[in-house]
């Protein structure tokens, strides 16, 4: 048979599809009509079991299964389109609460500020500070917890913390700690990470019994510790590590740390870039106390708790790529004392003020038992 023929009779098909597509869309707008006026859920799950049982009896042999994913999907789109009419009619939507919650600035992201950073002196964190301000008065707090009081409690107008590492993946104490004080991420800078080997001065790596070091800058170099047979200490962060052996008066101890503070610290450097991965980034984020976009922030971090029902992560992601919206990090998480319920941090390269945005927030009710906004921001390289 001739191609041509056949997607001529393709293109006829598709075209009546069309056609009845948009007539079943149409009808949204009066079922939501109908559903603002008399209160009723966009969801509804028996009407949604009836249809999809008839449609699985009714389908052509050997393509129950197939039909009753398209028409799941016609389904989804529908309550999409719903709560986008219903959400646009109401003012205390998910999108209209997060606008009221925040104001784009018209002022420049500053260059001078009062930063908290965890650690110490030499900290990839202020490594980060000093990239993302170009006149920071930075202090330092020896925790996360510490950090975020901070900036909570009116010490420091913002915090700058570890947030994510291409190795080792999402810093969850910072999730957690961001989701209980309410701050909101204002902006991220992406660093390449080297792990160093450093050691007292005259040490040599055969000397090495012992290294110490934070438990991500540990994991980011196993295979490395692994090969040198050494055993592992876990500190606060790498910097604290390179004071420790500095203080340590020990040549079999080593800390992994900066090439900084090495310098910082007075000790030598054994080996360089010793992490597993070469390709080994962490994003930092800059917290405030209060929601604050500043110019040209177009990336915007949201987390959002499934309803533990088959499908609920495909829905959502349908939308993002419905919408068009470029999804550049997505991670689960199982929720603490819940029988595998999952959370999952969503980056997605969109301004938050973009309709695209609110559409997406506010046609997530019926997969979502919470969302969180954390924030939108620009993300410096
Ligand atoms: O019948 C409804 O109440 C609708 O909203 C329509 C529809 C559908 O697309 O068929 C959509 C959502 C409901 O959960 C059930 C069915």
């Amino acid at each position: 048979m001739d191609l041509t023929d056949v997607r001529s009779q393709i293109d006829e098909i598709d075209a009546q599809l069309l056609d009845l597509f948009g007539r079943r869309m149409a009808l949204a707008r009066d079922v939501a009509q109908s559903k603002l006026e008399t209160g009723k859920a966009v969801f509804d799950p028996a009407r949604e079991r009836e249809k999809l049982a008839d449609v699985a009896a009714k389908a052509p042999d050997g393509l129950q299964e197939q039909s009753v994913a398209l028409f799941s999907l016609l389904i989804s789109m529908n309550k999409a389109a719903q709560l986008r009419m219903i959400n646009a009619a109401r003012k205390d939507s998910p999108s209209h609460r997060m606008r009221a919650s925040f104001l784009p600035l018209e002022t420049a992201f500053p260059a001078r500020a009062t930063v908290c950073c965890q650690g110490v002196e030499g900290a990839y964190s202020q490594i980060a500070a000093c990239k993302l301000f170009s006149i920071p008065s930075i202090t330092f707090a020896p925790t996360f917890a510490g950090v975020f009081r901070a900036v909570t409690e009116g010490a420091c107008e913002f915090g700058v913390l570890p947030i994510e590492n291409s190795t080792a993946g999402s810093v969850n104490a910072v999730y957690d700690l961001l989701g209980s004080h309410g701050c909101s991420i204002v902006r991220a800078v992406r660093l390449k990470i080297d792990h160093n080997l450093l050691a007292k001065p005259g040490a040599t790596l055969a000397d090495i019994r012992e290294v110490v070091s934070h438990s991500q800058a540990l994991n980011q170099c196993a295979a490395y510790l692994e090969r040198l047979g050494v055993r592992t200490t876990v500190c606060e962060n790498t910097a604290r590590a390179a004071e420790l052996v500095s203080t340590s008066g020990r040549t079999d101890l080593a800390a992994l740390s900066s090439r900084a503070c090495a310098d910082l610290y007075g000790l030598s450097v054994i080996e360089r870039a010793v992490q597993d991965s070469d390709a080994n980034y962490t994003r930092f984020a800059v917290i405030s106390r209060e929601p604050a976009i500043y110019p040209g922030a177009d990336h915007s971090s949201i987390q959002l708790t499934l309803k533990s029902e088959p499908g609920a992560l495909y829905r959502v992601l349908e939308r993002i790529y419905a919408l068009n919206i470029d999804l550049v990090k997505l991670e689960s998480r199982p929720v603490p004392g819940s029988d595998f319920e999952f959370t999952f941090y969503f980056d997605l390269a969109c301004p938050a003020v973009s309709p695209a945005f609110a559409t997406l927030l506010d046609s997530l009710d019926d997969v979502c038992s919470e969302m969180r906004y954390f924030g939108s921001y620009t993300e410096v390289l």
